[in-house]
């Protein structure tokens, strides 16, 4: 893999598709569009022109649209031809693109790290952009787009430089230590400026959770003994049938996982096998699969069949709805009492209600919150990071003058890794990997 390579790949989605765009970026980009579209359109302005193979015989009439660095999103001299989105017609181009000397189809990622690597975007907005594109609920959006607009970036660098500049002071105030004539109260000033970035850095990193719950879902689990209706229950939220539903006690094994959109926020919906003692190897697995998802459940859906003797179980630790089922068999009132809410997956009674519980758990722990969070570990990672420095600078002040500006200068650099101002090279195939390919 060069920097220097020219490099191409299909940017919009799936074929086939109406219109298809290739994008191409790096130094050979314009004599390529020369080459194929005979012609190089005025930089920015679309113009409609008949692409042409090796042997001149048509390919395809697309709109080119061509961007000159460092006025690209690349920085780089970029050319987008708007295809029809026909395979073939892709296929035919990617072939003849693939032709061209020091031309190669891009990585995953690519185009958009040759961005943060000409300083068109830095990390925390590039994978704002990564996320814009994943998003699939309005809130996974809105937070992306926080993300991608810059202003966590400038959050970061605020505090980055407000502790390179107090590391300064410092080491000025330790130069001059054996004079008179520097104030007492400058390190005061300065102290209190850094216990405030300290702070702002805990309440912010307070966030991470909600940041994680917005980006990754809400994980919502259900379980309960078996032949509760837990599947059946799955596919009714689902409103397909994903889960196998039998009459026979122990039928899930697997823990099976469904995506909702709740109130635009992403939850992650579990079924999981009937908890019981067992003898039977799988169904053991099962069980223990059930219990380890458990552990990190936002939210337990705990159900209980109302025709049984069972009362619903209670997991401690844990936020939890107790929910009797099959309430279509069940006419009794003070059997209801003993739950949060009833339900029947067969006649869809109590399911908004159910709904609507999920959503106000949910809004619970995240409605009101500013978006500006952290939403990765690579960022909450650095950011504590930085706090641990800054608590030993404070700590380390009594002591010794030298000691909390080097934790000073550590605490700036975990935050600078953050938005990749300070290096980050060996982190960058990690990172941006992990993006769609013609992004
Ligand atoms: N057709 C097309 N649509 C697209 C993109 C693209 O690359 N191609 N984008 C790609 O992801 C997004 C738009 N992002 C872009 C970001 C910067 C520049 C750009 O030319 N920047 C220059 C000039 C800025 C200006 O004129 O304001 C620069 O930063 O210097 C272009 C697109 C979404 N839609
Ligand atoms: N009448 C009625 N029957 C239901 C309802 N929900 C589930 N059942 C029935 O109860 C039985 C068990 O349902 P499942 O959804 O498989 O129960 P489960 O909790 O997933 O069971 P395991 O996977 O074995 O732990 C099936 O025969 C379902 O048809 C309901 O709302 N009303
Ligand atoms: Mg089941």
């Amino acid at each position: 893999m060069r920097a220097s390579d020219t490099i191409f790949a299909l940017s919009s989605g799936a074929l086939p598709s109406g219109v298809a765009v290739i994008r191409i970026s790096g130094p050979g980009a314009f004599d390529i569009c020369a080459s194929v579209a005979g012609h190089v359109p005025e930089p920015r302005r679309a113009q409609l022109l008949t692409l042409r193979g090796r042997d001149n015989t048509a390919i395809d009439q697309a709109l080119v649209l061509t961007f000159r660095g460092p006025a690209s999103f690349t920085g780089e001299d970029c050319v987008e031809f708007h295809l029809h989105g026909g395979r073939a017609v892709i296929r035919a181009m990617l072939d003849l693109l693939s032709s061209f000397a020091d031309t190669r189809h891009a990585e995953a990622g690519e185009f958009t790290r040759r961005a943060f690597e000409n300083g068109k975007l830095d990390l925390v907005e590039a994978e704002g952009l990564s996320d814009v594109i994943v998003a699939e609920t309005e809130m996974q959006r809105r937070l992306a787009m926080e993300q991608a607009s810059g202003h966590l970036s400038k959050l970061y660098e605020g505090w980055a430089k407000a502790l390179t500049h107090a590391r300064a002071m410092i080491e000025a105030e330790l130069d001059f230590s054996d004079e008179e004539d520097i104030p007492g109260s400058v390190s005061e000033t300065i102290w209190q400026s850094v216990e405030e970035i300290t702070e702002s850095i805990r309440r912010h990193l307070a966030g991470s959770r909600t940041g994680e719950i917005i980006r990754d879902g809400y994980q919502v689990v259900i379980a309960g003994p078996p032949n509760a209706g837990k599947s059946s229950l799955l596919n009714a939220l689902a409103k397909r049938d994903i889960a196998i539903v039998t009459d026979v006690a122990g039928t899930t094994r697997d823990v099976l996982e469904v995506h909702l959109d709740i109130g635009g926020y992403a939850v992650r919906l579990y079924d999981t096998a009937g908890l019981r003692e067992t003898d039977d190897t799988v169904e053991l697995e099962g069980v223990r699969r059930a219990r380890a998802l458990l552990e990190t459940a936002d939210l337990v859906l705990s159900l209980a069949d109302m025709s049984g003797e069972e009362d619903a179980e209670i997991f401690p630790d844990r936020d939890c709805l107790k929910i009797g089922t099959k309430a279509d068999l069940f006419s009794g009132q003070q059997k209801a009492d003993a739950f949060d809410l009833v339900l029947s997956s067969q006649s869809g009674e109590g399911m908004d209600r159910l709904i609507a519980a999920i959503s106000d758990r949910l809004a619970e722990r995240v409605a009101g919150a500013s978006l500006s969070l952290p939403v990765r570990q690579r960022q909450t990672d650095y950011l504590r990071q930085a706090l641990g420095a800054l608590e030993e600078a404070s700590s380390a002040r009594a002591l010794s003058p030298e000691l909390p500006s080097e934790s000073l200068r550590r605490a700036a650099e975990s935050l600078g890794r953050i938005t990749g101002r300070v290096d980050v090279e060996d982190l960058l195939d990690v990172i941006f990997s992990s993006f769609c390919v013609g992004k």
